[in-house]
């Protein structure tokens, strides 16, 4: 039967085989084997000694000189203590058994695992060619990069801000926005020089205004007391005031120019003028024109609506002159023939 199979009937046996020998140091040359003993136990026997192996059991049948021991799993270490460092004399290499757990089934518990690589890693390509080869061929997940290209944007770029160069003063077009200004600039873009202050006036003055400066100054005289606009409404509303010179219950009279042209004011004689077809005695209102009586007179005798309207065309003077109505202004054929048709009636 084969040497194996004896020590695995052996263990099966469980027949004590190891034994530890008296501690007698081999010479230091000696090679350690491991030998068989007696009743089917192994031992490793260094320079004749014999150390047992623990917790082995397995029954090596070798007389190699030079110990075999190749794998850890078999729990045996050589070391090779120097003179300085063994307190013992022996100074050949001493095979020693490790007490780490063996595990028959093929692996060790608490031991570093150890990892096997694929031939394909392990190996490397020959060359550039065989690189790319084994890249291709390998299961290994190769991670690239895409390209880098520029973002696209849907969006159109922002307006360029204008170029100054299109400011710049050109040979066709002196007047350019950044030349000088020619004339000397003025604090308000629409004031212009005949509304700069001149020296000696106050800077708190309101500004210049059409309503505040009236193209002609005020002809308004100081009226007598009792002689208010109030005063003049008051008289020509009064029931027995004659202001019109005819007499209290005289019609209304057809006046012919020739007529007016009597009635100046002056002589004793009241003044008249014709507003707007009417006939008007203004010899009572005289003292109450703000305008004054000169102002007034200048249409007495007279037709006077082109110089009414040409002072104050917003007057109502048909309200303020009713009680001072004389009658209409006629043509003088016109009264002839009235005339004659009166007598004839
Ligand atoms: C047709 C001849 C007349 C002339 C030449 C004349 C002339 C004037 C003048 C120069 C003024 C001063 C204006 C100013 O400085 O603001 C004035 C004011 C006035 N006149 Fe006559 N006037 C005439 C007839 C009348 C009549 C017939 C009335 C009314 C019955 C009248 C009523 C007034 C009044 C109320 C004012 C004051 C106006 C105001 O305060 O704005 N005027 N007039």
């Amino acid at each position: 039967r084969p040497p194996l199979i004896d020590t695995l009937i052996a263990l099966c046996r469980r027949s004590p085989s190891i034994q530890q020998p008296p501690s007698t140091r081999p010479p230091s040359s000696a090679p350690a084997t491991v030998e068989e003993t007696e009743g089917g136990s192994s031992a490793i026997s260094v320079a004749g000694q014999s150390a047992p192996v623990r917790r082995a059991g397995v029954k090596v049948e070798d007389r190699n000189p030079v110990p075999k021991i190749s794998s850890p799993e078999v729990g045996i270490a050589i070391t090779t203590p120097s003179d300085a460092d063994a307190p013992s004399p022996q100074t050949t290499p001493k095979a020693t058994a490790v007490t780490a757990p063996i595990n028959w089934s093929g692996s060790t518990n608490g031991a570093i695992p150890s990892f096997s690589l694929s031939p394909s890693i392990v190996d490397p390509p020959a060359s550039a060619s065989a690189l790319a080869r084994a890249m291709a061929s390998s299961t290994i997940p190769t991670f690239s990069a895409p390209p880098i290209t520029p973002p696209t944007m849907s969006m159109p770029p922002p307006p360029r801000p204008p170029k100054l160069n299109n400011l710049a003063p050109s040979p066709k077009s002196p007047s350019s926005l950044l030349a000088a200004p020619q004339t000397r600039p003025s604090p308000l873009p629409n004031r212009g020089a005949q509304y700069d202050r001149q020296p000696g006036t106050s800077t708190l003055a309101p500004p210049p205004t059409h309503s505040s400066k009236p193209s002609k100054p005020s002809q308004k005289v100081t009226l007598e007391p009792g002689h208010s606009p109030l005063d003049w409404a008051r008289l020509a509303n009064h029931p027995t005031a004659d202001l019109r010179g005819l007499g209290a219950g005289a019609a209304y009279l057809r006046v012919t120019p020739s007529m007016l042209r009597r009635q100046t004011g002056r002589r004793g004689k009241d003044a008249w003028t014709a507003l707007g077809g009417r006939v008007y005695n203004i010899s009572p209102y005289l003292p109450f024109h703000p305008g004054g009586e000169p102002e007034l007179l200048r249409a007495a005798g007279r037709d006077g609506t082109k110089l009414f309207g040409e002072i104050h065309p917003w007057v109502n003077y048909e309200t303020m002159l009713s009680s001072c109505l004389i009658g209409l202004l006629v043509d003088e054929a016109e009264a002839q023939s009235s005339g004659d048709m009166e007598a004839m009636d």
